[in-house]
């Protein structure tokens, strides 16, 4: 059995065993709720009910056809497949290619490699996916481009649904989350975890929270998500019945702007040594520079502020320049900010 270097292996709590018992993520059918106003309502309150006790749900027959799911796939696995200095060189300020993030950490590796870019959203729905894959990986590299830009602008639509589902399911206006989101900085990710000849003492993704405000993630039929629920590892595994569906959960940011009602949740990716197992994901974040605050409904009866206004682009900063992503960065991130605050504004920088 090869070994798996030193650096791959997670400690035993990260490694904790997982449950059988699945988690509860509610499917819900977008195309049978759309204007239907009592389905959209019922749809309304498994959502609610499910962001509230770990802000995962599922959704299909959301309009992004699975033929089209699965030739995405094919095409980032031509990014996989080149000779490893080739996606090596295809690395560039932290975006692109990266394998088990070995540019920027040194212990708990993740065992996956990853191609990572930004998708902004441009009304024109420019080419700047398409131009991003030629200039990172060459002109062959376009119609690997033209797939991903196509998949981030069908990520961008669901988007608009999801967000419509979860402002009504707040009782806030049922356009309140999508204009918020309308000129989003999305994260595109394309993931894969090769199978591993020791796969109980390392993890594809660590235990963590997701930063920002919305996944939309694709799994293929291999199962490894996990959501630590009621100090439980709890999978969520594939659906052979219905293999289009999007798992949806509620990052850090969301959870703040919803003053905690709904929760972002901490989980982590197993390995298996059978098959490589991929992802998609879409992570959705708001312009930059928008100060994240909740919206009034969910403070007018008085409420404490559990988290205090931030942008976007300073918790991102945070989590690429201060801090490495894990179950524990908002609070971390909170207290930095605080800090921030107290410290006169031309002073340095304490970790400089
Ligand atoms: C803002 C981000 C940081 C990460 C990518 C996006 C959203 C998810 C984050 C991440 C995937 C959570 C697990 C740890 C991480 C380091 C990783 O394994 O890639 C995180 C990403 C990152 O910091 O690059
Ligand atoms: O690949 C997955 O199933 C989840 C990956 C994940 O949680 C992440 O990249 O934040
Ligand atoms: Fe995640």
């Amino acid at each position: 059995m090869h070994k798996v270097p030193e650096q791959f292996m997670w400690s035993s709590k990260a490694l904790e065993k997982g449950s059988s018992e699945k988690l509860n993520t509610p499917l819900i059918d977008l195309k049978a709720i759309k204007g239907d106003e009592v389905a959209m309502a019922n749809a309304a309150k498994l959502v609610r009910e499910a962001c509230m006790k770990h802000g995962f749900f599922e959704v299909t027959n959301h309009g992004v056809d699975y033929d089209f799911i699965i030739s995405t796939y094919r095409q980032c696995d031509s990014i996989f497949k080149l000779p490893l200095s080739k996606k090596l060189s295809a690395m560039k300020d932290k975006w692109g290619y990266s394998v088990a993030h070995a540019e920027k950490f040194s212990t708990n590796l993740p065992w996956k490699e990853m191609f990572t870019y930004r998708y902004n959203y441009i009304p024109a729905s420019e080419s700047h996916v398409v131009d991003y894959f030629k200039s990172m990986l060459g002109e062959e590299f376009e119609r690997v481009g033209l797939a991903n830009q196509k998949y981030c602008e069908a990520m961008k639509e669901v988007s608009v649904s999801i967000l419509e589902l979860l402002s009504i399911s707040l009782g806030v206006d049922p356009l309140y989350l999508q204009k918020y989101f309308e000129d989003c900085e999305a994260i595109m990710r394309c993931n894969r975890y090769p199978r591993c000849e020791n796969p109980s003492i390392t993890l594809g993704v660590g235990p963590h929270c997701d930063p920002t405000s919305l996944t939309i993630l694709h799994q293929d039929q291999v199962s490894g998500l996990e959501v630590y629920v009621d100090d439980k590892w709890l999978p969520v595994p594939p659906r052979p019945e219905t293999p289009d569906a999007l798992i949806i959960n509620i990052g850090d940011t969301l959870m703040a702007m919803t003053n905690g009602v709904y929760k972002s949740c901490v989980h982590r990716v197993l390995v298996n040594n059978r098959v490589d197992r991929k992802s998609l994901v879409f992570f959705l974040n708001p312009k930059g520079d928008k100060t994240l605050t909740p919206p009034k409904e969910l403070l007018e009866n008085g409420e404490q502020r559990n988290y205090p206004d931030f942008t976007w682009a300073q918790f991102y900063e945070f989590t690429q320049e201060h801090h490495r992503t894990d179950a524990d960065t908002l609070p971390m991130f909170v207290s930095w900010l605080q800090n921030q605050k107290a410290l006169p504004s031309n002073s340095k920088p304490l970790w400089k």
